[in-house]
């Protein structure tokens, strides 16, 4: 299938934040991309343009402005400032509840390895005060599912700019991946992932494109 043909979904996760820089847990803080994170999603826009990915239909993103920083960098790559653009606090980080500002290294200090690393890699374990993966898809998955599926189903091409966690919510249903293997899946940040779907939303391909894939 070329390009500019059928059904497209692109995810991609924000360039690095200033917080992500300070090694600090996120979530719904606000911090804006560093240089290397606006450097990132630029190399993201070229990608895409190098692919042939330069028409898109509509696009969405989270509240949080590294998320909307990102797209507007990769809209302005691919000549697609000004696309009709949707907003939504459901497509944000996951809320890391007691751990937001913190170091993650000072945490693991404070509460061990083990149990921060059932914190951010676990599926049904939320951190305290926050949510779970498994929270974040229940609050992720209705917006998709009522905004984001139709404009897919219809054929049109779908860009998503946003996080970690909410672009897992939505990989996981889209592959169907258990809760396990969906924990184990690593984002990088700026990279497209491009998924090519049929009118059901079923998954006919998947691109990453990453530096290697140019
Ligand atoms: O909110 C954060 O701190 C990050 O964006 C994601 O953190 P994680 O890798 O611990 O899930």
């Amino acid at each position: 299938m070329a390009a500019n043909e059928g059904s497209l979904l692109v995810l991609v996760r924000h360039g690095e934040s200033e917080w992500n820089k300070l090694n600090l847990f996120t979530g719904w803080k606000n911090p804006a991309l560093t240089e290397k994170g606006r450097a990132e999603a630029l190399e993201g826009g070229k990608n895409l343009k190098a692919a042939g990915y330069t028409h898109f239909d509509v696009a969405f993103t989270s509240v949080l402005q590294r998320a909307n920083d990102t797209l507007a960098i990769i809209l302005k790559e691919i000549g697609q400032e000004g696309l009709e653009t949707h907003k939504d606090q459901a497509l944000n980080e996951r809320d890391y509840g007691e751990l937001t500002g913190l170091n993650k290294d000072d945490a693991r200090k404070k509460w061990g390895e083990e149990q921060v690393h059932i914190w951010r890699r676990s599926y049904d374990v939320p951190p305290p005060g926050g949510e779970s993966l498994e929270l974040t898809l229940k609050r992720v998955l209705p917006y998709y599912e009522k905004e984001i599926a139709p404009r897919v189903e219809k054929g049109e091409k779908v860009l998503i700019a946003a996080h970690g966690n909410s672009l897992r919510s939505i990989i996981k249903h889209l592959e169907g991946l258990s809760g396990e293997e969906i924990v184990n899946t690593e984002l990088a940040t700026g990279v497209p992932i491009v998924y090519k779907l049929d009118k059901s939303g079923k998954v006919l391909s998947k691109n990453i494109l990453n530096h290697e894939s140019k």
